[in-house]
């Protein structure tokens, strides 16, 4: 690929698409259209082994066979999507340079398709091909008849091309739009007042690419960086000499590094996405890097196809629900249908669009003001917003469907007002105050009623967000919501995540990610693990063989709970079972745990001949062993026992039950966990998952990484170290969720009074150097408190391998002395407000006066100081950069009452 004549590369092309069982006949008139798309830029077409072609080629053979659309160019070409036996494909090719393209010319080269790829894409064909023969002759004349009939010609306007209907198209306002519908641009009035309905795509960057959708509302449409509006042909007797022809469709992929999350959860590969040739005028947005955006290449295929929990897709679900609210509703749903598509650049710009169509011939387009209003309510009854059940896709699932009802509703008396787009905002040119902060993350929307009376409610609701001078785009004739995220803090590569469900479905329940306070910070990038995995050397022996009958229930059956005596899986907790038949620890075993966490040394504790610990430290002449906590096991069932899933005596290893959210915390803790649902004292929570690692690979990771560049705090596996002797490297075990790990990692660490608890949990092996720490709720929790453990920090101990961090957990008990003191300066210079004594400072020495202070704190007592205090305070101030703008102590800090 690269050089040679066009003639090399249209057989070469034509080749690649016969090795996947494309005949040239096909392939010659999409290559000629997507040249011509291309500016005969072969760049594009030859990128990933001519993938564009292949797309252009199935998505213009998918609608055929059972797609709802129907595709078509504007103008007057000719029909793509059938071999080409009229000999079609040979004159445009010849047009296009292709007519050198001869059979005899084409050479078989090893296929420059991946073979993954090509077998999805001959899978896809053959499945197709199944479609056409099952569905048999009527659908297709069906589809034919229907076309005929309601052919809409939508043409895609590059920014590069000077044509007149670009002129039309730029100089579109709302009135000329409403008034001049010769000129055929669509606008929702037209949508439903034409009782046809257009359904386009958004090509971005990507000339020629449009779908039209003769029963589809159009209800999603965004202007994005060097995305040209689109113009639809709309009126019938204009669009009679044109139509016909279906289509060229190429779904643009989403660039490289781009994330696409929704329909599907594949990682789309390169399209190249054109530089603009030149900038739009000044109304027009621009931008140098465009979104990449992905229409729906099947609506029906693409909503169900979001599965958030791996049980049940979203729309599924949300269709349950609204069932439950309002039985009719689903009738709504029934005929209509709706997809959402968030896609995103490298340059970090989000671009949320959903589309929803209705069969409803009487549909009118509602005002966004009700539409919002709606969703309003519905949420309030029905969600009451934060309720765990919550999510956003649901918001818009419901947004759609509102669309749905009241675009069916006659009583709805705003439906005059035509819902608009906001154009999305360039970032990389307008950072001044008038334009989109490029830091923020906005949802734009307005409504073009809004700016004929130069600001109507719909535009003030914008305003409330981000106040931005906004220009409004008539040419755009859809609602868009377009998110503007900063290019400086949105890595693509760190948002790796799913913000619905940070687990990727991996757990039974959803695990969504929220950052209420802060624009620009995503969680750290990591792979969702449920269950631990072996790094590397770690020795793990999993083997039924292991498990000897005192470790297991063969004769168990169903619950053991429910059996009249305990099995011998109840031994390790002395003869009872450690869980209540309501799923939570017993309280004794929970009493036990927290003692021994209070007052370690009243317990028990091993010490290792050879402590592994020390013998990392000083390999030669390892210090002695300062002890482990010699700590009880919970044992569950597992594989050899003869009871259920569903015995009570497994909770742990059924995973995560209960709602959980990740967090950005306000205290400088960076992520947390908290609880969305109320929480009884002894409930399960969930495991510490990780790498399961070696003590030796924890040290060389540790030692890799310097300094705070460690993110979580790595678990030793110790329960049982001093029982066995000297422990062998691979055998000392730790947990390290840094790269791997579940949503634990996010837990953070609070001293002494925190409300979950880390106990351990035999279940695949009663080799205790392995074992799984399982959290239970110290205490009862409620919703939305942050869930933490105590990591049993000693943050006085400078030769542990991970340097601690500063604590700021605000426990009453923090051992941290260092934060402890600096909250306080912190407090004291935030609350003062009497500053009797003169206090001259100077950096980096100070100076104080030799008369005691007094301080009035905001509680109105007094306080004496202690000079040496005032001066420990100050410079532990200045040493963390606190500004000091008064000085100032509170009894609190043990200094003397006045
Ligand atoms: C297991 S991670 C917890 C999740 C972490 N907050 C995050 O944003 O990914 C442990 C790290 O969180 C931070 N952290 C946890 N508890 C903290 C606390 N009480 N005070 C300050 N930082 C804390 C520290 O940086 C620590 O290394």
């Amino acid at each position: 690929m690269g050089s040679g004549t066009t003639k090399q590369k249209a057989t070469a092309a034509l080749n690649a698409m016969r090795t996947i069982g494309i005949s040239m006949n096909t392939t010659k008139p999409v290559l000629k259209n997507l040249l011509k798309i291309y500016d005969n830029n072969w760049e594009y077409i030859e990128a990933e082994n001519y993938r564009v072609l292949a797309d252009a080629i199935f998505d213009m053979q998918e609608p055929k066979a059972s797609s709802p659309f129907f595709l078509y160019r504007l103008d007057g070409g000719k029909k793509i999507g059938d071999d080409d036996e009229n000999g079609e494909g040979k004159d445009a090719a010849s047009s296009d340079g292709l007519e050198s393209c001869r059979e005899s010319d084409i050479r078989v080269t090893p296929s420059k398709l991946s073979s993954d790829w090509a077998r999805e894409r001959i899978t896809k064909r053959a499945r197709l091909e199944e479609d056409k023969s099952s569905s048999g002759h009527k659908r297709g004349e069906a589809t034919s008849s229907s076309r005929s009939r309601n052919t809409k010609v939508v043409e895609p306007i590059l920014p590069h091309q000077s044509s007149s209907r670009e002129v039309e198209i730029r100089n579109c306002s709302p009135q000329s739009l409403s008034e001049n519908r010769t000129t055929g641009f669509v606008s929702p009035q037209v949508g439903y007042n034409s009782e046809r309905v257009v359904q386009s795509s958004i090509p971005v960057n990507y000339k020629g690419t449009t779908i039209l959708n003769e029963a589809n509302v159009f209800a999603s449409l965004a202007p994005v960086q060097g995305c040209p509006p689109i113009a639809c042909k709309t009126d019938k007797n204009a669009l009679q000499g044109k139509m016909g022809n279906p289509v060229l469709v190429g779904r643009p992929n989403v660039k490289v590094g781009t994330e696409y999350f929704g329909m599907r959860n594949t990682n789309f590969s390169s399209n190249p996405i054109r530089e603009m040739d030149r900038p739009f005028d000044s109304d027009s947005p621009v931008f140098e890097t465009p979104i990449a955006m992905i229409p729906p290449s099947n609506p029906i295929l693409s909503s169900e196809g979001m599965t958030l929990d791996g049980r049940k897709s979203w729309k599924e679900k949300s269709s349950l629900e609204a069932h439950q609210r309002n039985p009719e509703s689903l009738s709504i749903d029934d005929r209509s249908s709706c997809t959402v598509d968030i896609a995103s650049s490298e340059l970090g710009e989000v671009k949320l669009s959903f589309s929803c169509s209705s069969m409803q011939p009487d549909f009118r387009m509602p005002s966004l003001e009700s539409v919002l209003k709606c969703v309003e309510d519905r949420c309030l009854n029905s969600y009451r917003i934060l309720h765990p059940d919550f999510s956003l896709m649901n918001l818009m699932k419901e947004m759609c469907s509102c669309f749905m009802e009241l675009g069916t509703k006659t009583t709805d008396d705003k439906h005059e007002n035509p819902i608009q787009t906001v154009p999305a905002v360039d970032s990389s040119k307008n950072n001044s105050a008038s334009a989109v902060p490029s830091d923020s993350s906005v949802i734009l929307m307005s409504d073009p009623s809004s700016t004929k009376s130069g600001g109507s409610s719909q535009v003030r609701r914008v305003q409330k967000l981000k106040e931005p001078q906004l220009p409004v785009c008539a040419r755009d004739t859809s609602l868009s919501l377009m998110m503007v995220q900063s290019q400086n803090s949105f890595s693509v590569a760190t948002v790796r995540y799913n913000a619905a469900d940070i687990s990727k479905g991996e757990e039974k329940v959803r695990i969504s990610v929220i950052n209420e306070i802060s624009d620009e910070i995503y969680p750290p990038h990591f792979n969702y693990l449920p269950r631990n995995i072996v790094y590397q050397n770690a020795y793990v022996n999993v083997s039924l063989a292991r498990i000897g009958d005192e470790d297991c229930c063969p004769d168990c059956y169903d619950d053991c709970l429910a059996a009249p005596l305990p099995c011998a899986c109840a031994r390790e907790t002395g003869g009872e079972f450690a869980y209540t038949s309501d799923g939570l620890i017993r309280r004794e075993i929970l009493d036990e745990y927290i003692s021994m966490l209070n007052e370690p040394n009243k317990h028990h504790h091993y010490y290792c001949k050879e402590c592994p610990i020390e013998r990392i430290k000083n390999a030669i002449s390892p210090e002695p062993c300062k002890g482990h906590l010699m700590r009880k096991f919970v044992k569950e069932c597992w594989s050899k026992c003869g009871c259920s899933m569903h015995c009570g005596n497994r909770l742990v290893q059924r995973g995560i039950t209960c709602n959980l959210q990740v967090f950005l915390t306000s205290k400088e803790k960076g992520w947390g966990v908290r609880t969305l649902d109320k929480l009884p004292r002894g409930a399960f929570v969930c495991e510490y998952v990780g790498e399961i690692l070696t003590n030796m690979e924890l040290y060389d990771r540790t030692i890799m990484t310097t300094g705070n560049a460690r993110h979580t705090y790595p678990v030793l596996l110790d329960a049982d170290w001093g029982s066995e002797g000297v422990l062998k490297d691979e055998e000392a075990l730790c947990l390290d969720a840094t790269f791997y790990g579940n949503v634990a990692r996010f837990i953070n660490h609070r001293c002494f009074d925190a409300n979950l608890i880390g106990i351990p949990v035999e279940i695949e092996t009663p080799d205790h150097h392995y074992y799984h720490l399982a959290f239970f709720t110290r205490r009862k929790i409620e919703a939305y408190e942050e869930l933490t453990w105590d990591y049993c920090i000693d943050f006085d101990d400078d030769s542990h391998p991970v340097k601690a961090f500063r604590c700021r957990c605000g426990s009453r008990f923090c051992r941290d002395t260092r934060s402890h003191r600096i909250t306080n300066a912190s407090k004291i210079i935030k609350n003062a407000t009497v500053i009797p004594a003169k206090l001259s400072l100077s950096l980096p020495t100070l100076s104080y006066p030799k008369q005691p202070f007094i301080h009035r704190d905001e509680t109105k007592r007094t306080s004496l100081l202690n000079l040496q205090d005032v001066a420990r305070i100050l410079k532990e101030a200045f040493d963390s950069k606190v500004f000091l703008g008064a000085i100032c102590s509170s009894g609190e800090h043990g200094i003397q009452d006045y």
